[in-house]
């Protein structure tokens, strides 16, 4: 494996090298892998010195060919922007660039064709040390029996591995992840919990629950999803959102959408139409939408999307909320593209309770319970009647009718929460029957609500064709009041109570606990950092000196705190320290430049580095 290692230069050894990384800078916030410089007064070791005699000799001659060193843009990037615009160094990256094994960090020779530049490397103590700087992404986190909670935390993306875009693509700072999150890794709940005092509190206790974090993290991670990232993950190189775009016979933008993933792999069918169900981001909201769009469809009656004015005024605990409709031709044909709020994670009752996987996995409970019949259990059926009944009452208030009452047209956004979805969809597409057959489409969604309801609790999808046998499978594991529901609305209208506050209540507690999702990993990091800066144990120790390989930690804390604006004003902005800790968390492999606070050293430093240092820092103290 091969690692980095911080690099030292002398400042006035260097110049011709540093204005080179200034030319860098100028396009980003980092010009170069890990070079450490320190001015004159730096202390000496022995070992300084040796490497300072190294530097006299090799200082600017690494990589060089033909006279010439090695671009550090190529070193880096593999390419350089202003190689036919001026830049004068060397541009031939066919030789391979070997940078020292980690495993033998005190050789400083390095293989023919690699980089010359003189090797800093850090004065670790022990072999702990050294073990600590192996990249995170492949190390297992170790912890401490006794303070786990501070342990560092395994990573929040913990396995991702990060490849760079091949040389010819335009953006270096791209990168593209290839594995999945993975949830078991997250801090779990200790096993010993009913061994502590009344008063302790295990540091799970404050944070949220597991299960529930991973749910949210799950949902972050669905929008999110691209075509591009899914198919990096089956070829394992790099393809272009427009080059997948056109192997997926996607367009690269619809009107104001673009990004588009399809939800479904198969077309569905809608009034004759087929029909494809894609998640899409706005570029003007920059939110994610649901686009359904409905195949060779031709707008006759301009009317009809007046309609769709209708349908966006309902606003509605239980209804996917629609955007807007547009017929477009960006998919090759003439097409209607419903869009819709994206509701992540969700899938339909059809699949929830039909689909042969779920079919499976209920016969195998029921095998495993000995139990015959109720595969939803009454209060679960009550709770879809009350959602779809206030549902159906808002609609028909607006003098519209569902008529999507089935259960591949119901979403299921959460544990037994319920939206009617493709919301309009059949009106626009039957635009010129409506005005007359409204009223007779209500008392139709009576009927279908009742047909779903025995459908779910016979657990079939025949259930209604021999209704009889139906109502008594109803009555032997149902209460009277089910079967008395079902019956009433098979035959005619109902009203029910509307308890759509309550779940647009639970909506906004769920909004605002996604927000703080991670603020439990944010205070246990700064804690740590709080246990381990300006420690007076530390105050003798060298490793924390100027130059000490735990600088970088002290540094870090004046670039995440004591910041100061070009009118010497503190910098008081929070968005910055979450930044910064949440790149520590995970340790990026994003570089930063850490300057002294007499301006008089810089460090150039990834995230990963320093959660490995700080790590290893706190280490030491428990
Ligand atoms: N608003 C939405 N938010 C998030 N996901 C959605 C949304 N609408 C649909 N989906 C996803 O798209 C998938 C396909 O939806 P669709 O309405 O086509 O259901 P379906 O079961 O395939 O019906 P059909 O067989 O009639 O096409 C669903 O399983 C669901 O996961």
């Amino acid at each position: 494996m091969k690692a980095i290692l911080p690099v030292i230069l002398r400042k006035r050894e260097s110049d011709a090298r540093l204005s080179h990384l200034i030319h860098d800078r100028e396009r980003c916030e980092i010009a170069s892998p890990d070079v450490f410089f320190t001015p004159s007064k730096r202390r000496r070791s022995p070992t300084n010195n040796k490497r300072d005699r190294n530097l006299d000799n090799d200082d600017f001659d690494f990589g060089a060919s033909n006279g010439k060193r090695l671009c550090r843009n190529v070193i880096i990037h593999g390419f350089c922007k202003f190689q036919d615009k001026g830049c004068e160094f060397n541009h031939e990256n066919e030789k391979s660039f070997v940078l020292p094994q980690l495993e033998t960090p005190r050789n400083t020779t390095v293989s023919a064709g690699s980089i010359h530049a003189p090797v800093f490397v850090p004065k670790y103590t022990s072999q702990q040390d050294l073990v600590s700087i192996m990249p995170i992404l492949s190390s297992v986190p170790s912890r401490s029996a006794s303070f786990s909670q501070f342990a560092l935390a395994p990573s929040y993306i913990p396995n991702y591995q990060q490849t760079m875009i091949p040389n010819n693509s335009s953006d270096p700072y791209y990168f593209v992840n290839n594995a999945n999150p993975q949830y078991h890794k997250y801090q779990p709940t200790l096993p010993h919990v009913a061994n502590l005092s009344t008063h302790h509190r295990v540091a799970q206790s404050f944070s949220i629950p597991d299960n529930l974090r991973e749910k949210l993290l799950k949902r972050n991670e669905a929008s999110i999803l691209t075509v591009s990232g899914k198919l990096e993950e089956k070829v394992g190189n790099y393809m272009s959102q427009n080059d997948i775009a056109r192997e997926r016979g996607l367009p690269e933008q619809v009107h104001v959408y673009h990004s588009l993933y399809p939800l479904e792999e198969k077309p569905g069918k809608i009034l004759g139409h087929s029909s494809w169900v894609y998640k899409a981001i706005c570029r003007t909201s920059g939110k994610h939408y649901t686009m359904v769009r409905v195949e060779g469809f031709r707008l006759v009656n301009e009317k009809a999307m007046s309609i769709v004015k209708q349908w966006r005024k309902i606003k509605h605990a239980n209804i996917v909320a629609v955007r807007e409709a547009f017929t477009t031709r960006a998919f090759g044909d003439s097409s209607l593209v419903f869009v819709y709020d994206y509701h992540p994670c969700s899938i339909t009752l059809a699949e929830a309770y039909f689909s042969p996987q779920a079919q499976a996995l209920l016969h195998a409970r029921f095998q495993a319970a000995g139990i015959n019949g109720m595969p939803v259990p009454e209060t679960t059926l009550w709770s879809f009647i009350t959602q779809i009944a206030s549902a159906i009452k808002t609609i028909h208030g607006k003098g519209l009718a569902v008529r999507t009452i089935e259960p591949s047209k119901i979403l299921m956004t959460g544990k037994n929460r319920l939206r009617l979805n493709c919301a309009g969809l059949y009106d626009l597409i039957q635009f010129d029957h409506i005005a007359q057959n409204t009223p007779i489409y209500q008392q139709e969604d009576l009927l279908s609500f009742g047909k779903l309801i025995i459908t779910l609790a016979c657990h079939s999808t025949q259930s209604s064709i021999n209704l009889p046998q139906s109502f008594e499978y109803l009555t032997r594991f149902y209460t009277p009041d089910v079967k008395n529901v079902a019956l009433y609305l098979l035959s005619k209208p109902t009203h029910t109570k509307s308890i759509d506050h309550v779940f647009n209540y639970a909506d906004s507690l769920e909004t605002n606990l996604g927000r703080e999702l991670e603020n439990g990993r944010i205070t246990k990091l700064l804690s740590k950092l709080g246990f381990i800066n300006e420690r007076p144990e530390f105050d003798q120790d060298p490793r924390w000196s100027e130059t000490g390989d735990r600088y970088m930690i002290k540094l870090f804390r004046d670039y995440m705190f004591h910041q100061v604006n070009e009118m010497g004003v503190p910098v008081t902005d929070m968005s910055h320290i979450i930044t910064c800790l949440n790149k520590l968390d995970v340790g990026v492999d994003e570089k930063i430049l850490l300057t002294s606070r007499d301006e008089q050293t810089s460090i150039i430093v990834s995230y990963k580095e320093l959660k490995t240092c700080i790590h290893a820092a706190f280490q030491d103290i428990i």
